[in-house]
């Protein structure tokens, strides 16, 4: 990546190449970058305040435009729903499932978490369990998996959504790259991927704390150019409080978006007649 960038010491790197290299260039490092990372989550309180830095009080206005968004993506995606199947989502870094628990498990029969902090994902286990949500018969959180992103492959063809939010700038580029590669394959045809992040204003910004970037909108393009995935939605979260980096959401699919094919047939359906 030829994009610029700083550290929160604010030191500067010219390219993410450089910063990569720097951090996790060799088996060692990249070892290090990841035992850090977890190991920064490792002592956090699982709480609510704990997974989100002290800002308990922007769950409800994301799980408010997740929703919005996960039903708008569900209903062009499904536009005739889903029959005669359960329909199963993955939460990715889901920490305590505290989105799990707000949102997916309304959505989904079928609800996975992959969590590497184990005390984060026995808090998920205990809130989740059946009698603890409505009709936990019908919709139930089905496995735990106590790993990270960089070591996961789903089943085939297990998910109609996979939701990745708040932990994908733990990853390097080249693991980003490999975990979405092998992702694709846990994907149900017409299901999709939800990205949700920070975006950085420019190149990125490395957190030295807890071992992860914030990457600009340019920079998520780049990677998901490099994963051959597409932009099916995008959409920015709204009501967050001032100081805090921007967030968007991304729904990504295989699949080229519709509004490409009807571009294409709206101008063969403009392009000039011959009158005879
Ligand atoms: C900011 S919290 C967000 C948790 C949850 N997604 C949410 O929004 O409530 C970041 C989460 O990423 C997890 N995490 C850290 N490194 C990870 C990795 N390599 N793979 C997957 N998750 C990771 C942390 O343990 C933590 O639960």
């Amino acid at each position: 990546m030829d994009v610029g960038g700083s550290d929160s010491n604010g030191r500067d790197f010219e390219t993410a190449d450089d910063m990569w290299r720097e951090q996790a260039g060799d088996p060692d490092k990249k070892t290090e970058w990841y035992r850090h990372g977890v190991g920064y989550w490792e002592g956090v309180e699982a709480s609510m305040d704990g997974v989100l830095g002290g800002y308990a009080n922007v769950n409800e206005p994301d799980i408010n435009d997740s929703e919005a968004f996960l039903k708008m993506v569900l209903s062009e995606r499904f536009p005739t729903g889903v029959k005669d199947r359960p329909i199963v989502a993955l939460d990715c870094g889901s920490g305590i499932g505290r989105i799990t628990k707000n949102l997916l498990i309304r959505y989904f029969n079928e609800v996975d978490l992959l969590e590497p902090v184990s005390h984060f994902l026995e808090a998920a286990r205990e809130t989740l369990a059946p009698g603890n949500h409505m009709d936990s018969d019908i919709h139930k959180a089905v496995n735990f998996y106590c790993k990270p992103l960089q070591d996961f492959t789903p089943d085939t063809q297990r998910y109609d959504v996979i939701w990745i939010q708040w932990c994908i700038g733990h990853l390097t580029d080249e693991d980003f790259v490999s975990f979405f590669q092998r992702a694709k394959v846990g994907l149900k045809p017409g299901g999709f991927f939800v990205l949700k992040e920070n975006i950085a204003r420019q190149g990125f910004v490395l957190d030295n704390t807890d071992r992860s970037i914030t990457r600009s909108d340019l920079y998520f393009k780049g990677l998901f150019a490099r994963c051959a995935l597409h932009i099916f939605k995008i959409k920015d979260q709204r009501g967050f409080p001032e100081g805090l980096f921007a967030v968007k959401m991304y729904a990504l699919t295989t699949d080229l978006p519709k509004k490409v094919h009807r571009t294409r047939s709206k101008l063969r359906a403009n392009r000039p007649r011959i009158i005879k």
